[in-house]
């Protein structure tokens, strides 16, 4: 009997997520709270319910430069330490409460300094809130710092500072890092001694590209950079010819399967930011049906109302995906995190496999 989970199916299977952005997740209600405490007088309005549908609404522009702009609020109201710590509590919590048992949670230190805080105060305040919600939900957070790829060359901190900042925290918890912002015109060459010295150190990170843009960031990540991951991804469609019915792969296209490169993949995001055009026409269906090592994420859950679960459940309502679908993308997120080796192994075969295993057999709904 071929079945397919509901949301609430969902929500009850041990999920993992690789791509979800710290200030991109902020309750509402705790943004509304911490403008109060901290005297940030410029959020469009102090009603969480109408401030979450204000995120919402101006995510929806088609432009990733335009979606950028709502962080100024998120951004704006994380400048201490107990801002911080707060909101990695909440945000361990919100994903333990939709299921997820091991989450990678990034963000750009350096957009923390403003009210004097040192990068080593941010990370270390992010840290704390994540220790506590693994203490009070059970869940795994490994965290990836960022470094913003608009800013200009020569500015302090540099992409290289953040850099040494996850090598400096790696065995305190920071798993990796990233670079992150707007990406055409800024291509991730730029940083390019920040990745050298990451390779040098044996450290792990992953890049957005192909999402603002196309194949050129995608092969600069992976072919200059050395990226373990590709945030997104999602251009890598563009180096796929399917005309005649026979999917055709080009080079680049060829290599990132071949390599088993990660695409953490952002279903309602892309749509926001215009780099899809629809659920069903996400390239996400594709690129499963072909292999790839594609993972399912938020991105940003405030900025696109989700959770992981309705990520999936989107999925499961376009493209008919069943128990076993879900599980392939689990474990492929598993497979690519950044956590050590027999944290991974353990994961797989502790919790995901024998959880889905279970609901497999027991909790899922018949397909009507
Ligand atoms: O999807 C994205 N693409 C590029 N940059 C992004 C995306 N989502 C969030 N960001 C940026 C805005 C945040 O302030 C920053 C760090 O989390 O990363
Ligand atoms: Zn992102």
């Amino acid at each position: 009997m071929n079945v397919r989970p509901t949301l609430d199916d969902v929500r009850r299977a041990p999920k993992v997520l690789l791509h979800d952005h710290l200030d991109g997740g902020v309750r509402p209600a705790t943004v509304v709270d911490l403008a109060r405490e901290s005297g940030y007088g410029d959020l469009p309005t102090t009603d969480a319910d109408g401030l979450r549908a204000w995120f919402e609404d101006s995510s929806n522009s088609g432009s990733l430069e335009r979606y950028l702009e709502t962080f100024g609020h998120t951004v704006g109201v994380m400048q201490s330490a107990e801002a911080l710590t707060r909101v990695a509590y909440e945000c361990g919590e919100d994903l333990a409460k939709d299921g997820i048992v091991y989450a990678e949670v990034r963000y750009a230190p350096e957009q923390h300094l403003r009210a004097g805080l040192t990068l080593e105060q941010v990370v270390e305040a992010v840290l704390d809130g994540f220790a506590r919600a693994r203490r009070d939900f059970g869940i795994r957070v490994g965290t990836l710092v960022t470094a913003m790829r608009h800013l200009s060359r020569g500015q302090s901190p540099s992409s290289m500072e953040i850099a040494e900042l996850a090598v400096r925290y790696r065995d305190a918890g920071v798993v990796g890092f990233d670079i992150a912002g707007a990406e055409a015109g800024y291509p991730p060459t730029r940083h390019l001694d920040a990745f050298e010295y990451l390779q040098r150190e044996n450290a792990h990170f992953t890049i957005h590209a192909g999402e603002g843009f196309g194949l050129p960031s995608i092969w600069q990540a992976i072919q200059w950079c050395g990226a373990d991951r590709l945030g997104h991804g999602v251009r890598i469609i563009d180096d796929i010819d399917v005309t005649g019915g026979e999917a055709r792969l080009g080079r680049l296209a060829d290599y990132v399967r071949d390599k088993r490169i990660p695409l953490e993949m952002c279903p309602t995001s892309n749509i926001q930011t215009g780099a899809a055009k629809s659920i069903a026409e996400h390239p996400i269906g594709l690129l499963r049906r072909l292999s790839f090592r594609v993972t399912v994420n938020t991105d940003n859950r405030l900025m696109s109302g989700t959770s992981l679960s309705q990520e999936f459940a989107k999925l499961t309502d376009a493209f008919g995906y069943g128990w076993d679908d879900l599980q392939w993308f689990t474990v492929n997120a598993m497979k690519s995190a950044f956590a050590p080796f027999n944290e991974r192994l353990e994961l797989i075969n502790g919790v995901i496999k024998p959880g889905f295993a279970q609901l497999k057999w027991s909790g899922g709904s018949p397909l009507a």
